[in-house]
């Protein structure tokens, strides 16, 4: 469904921060980047949504190239983004908060009331608070209203950007049964996230990056499972799964096609609650052994 090819993008006059990104998305996959701080996971869904242009390489969905589309028309294809930081506009209420998500569409109001109904019956804290400032809602709750806000255009891919960020366990597992919903609904979905565990657990496929490259990707379990993932963010802590997948299993090209992964991911309900905390992907960074994660 989502194919880079070789993404080079940096910022302003800056040095490349991608420097050769390959990835591939498969339609009704949740793809979850995980990789240290500053690796370069927000700038790939930024030259996704068109906020940073490519310097070279091509992004495409299907047969549409998307390279260099402005934000907008990616947009109206449908591919939305819920930003890392907040995003919502705290003086205005929760409706016109969501309300804004479907600006593309504001011409034709019988489909935007439709799109705000499902929305309503999709996530219930969008009625619940309607009228109330999205300044008044705790951080899950914007969380929901962010991703609300999103699925106003009804995409086809959404892009979160560590959708686990500031939130209580109880939160996260709201956010994480909400992507798991809107994945079994159809929608294609790229995540970043930090909670590798959480992250990971929530996907189908998993993608390492590191200093502007992917490292490995391979199903989620491949990847969750990987020897090297165990001790380098799980903070050494042995895999589930006995058997780790071989670097034979575990590529460093495009995750594979849609379907059944090799050991199927938890769903978002076996999410952990609690999280166990992983150790920070920047301390994985600094390990001596963090480039043994590569198979590139
Ligand atoms: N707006 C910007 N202007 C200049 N440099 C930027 C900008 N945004 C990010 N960078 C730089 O690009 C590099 C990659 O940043 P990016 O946010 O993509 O990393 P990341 O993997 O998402 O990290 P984190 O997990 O810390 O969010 C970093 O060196 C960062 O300083």
């Amino acid at each position: 469904m989502l194919t880079l090819n070789d993404v080079t993008a940096g910022y302003g006059n800056g040095g490349n921060v991608l420097q050769g990104v390959d990835l591939h998305c498969a339609e009704r996959t949740v793809t979850c980047i995980v990789g240290p701080n500053g690796a370069g996971k927000s700038t790939v869904l930024k030259v996704i949504s068109g906020l940073l242009r490519c310097r070279t390489g091509s992004i495409s969905m299907g047969d549409v190239p998307l390279t260099s589309l402005a934000p907008d028309r990616i947009l109206a294809h449908g591919i939305t983004q819920v930003p890392q930081s907040q995003a919502l506009f705290p003086g205005m209420s929760v409706r016109d908060n969501v309300m804004l998500g479907g600006y593309l569409i504001r011409r034709d109001r019988k489909l935007l009331a439709a799109r705000y109904a499902a929305v309503l019956e999709r996530i219930p804290i969008v009625s619940e608070r309607a009228s109330d400032h999205a300044g008044n809602l705790s951080g899950g709750q914007r969380r929901m209203v962010e991703i609300a806000r999103c699925l106003m255009l009804d995409p086809k891919l959404l892009l979160l950007d560590e959708p686990s960020l500031g939130l209580d366990p109880r939160s996260l597992a709201g956010v994480a049964t909400l992507i798991k919903s809107l994945n079994d609904g159809g929608t294609t979905v790229l995540l970043v996230e930090q909670n590798v565990r959480l992250g990971l657990g929530l996907a189908t496929h998993g993608v390492v990056m590191e200093g502007g490259k992917v490292r490995l990707t391979g199903t989620a379990a491949e990847v969750r499972d990987h020897p090297e993932m165990a001790s380098l963010y799980l903070g050494g802590s042995a895999p589930a799964t006995p058997a780790p997948a071989g670097p034979a299993s575990v590529s460093a090209g495009p995750a594979s096609a849609p379907g059944t992964p090799a050991s199927a991911p938890a769903g978002p309900g076996s999410a952990p609650a609690t999280p166990a905390t992983p150790a920070t992907p920047g301390s994985a960074s600094a390990s001596p052994t963090a480039k043994g994660v590569s198979n590139a």
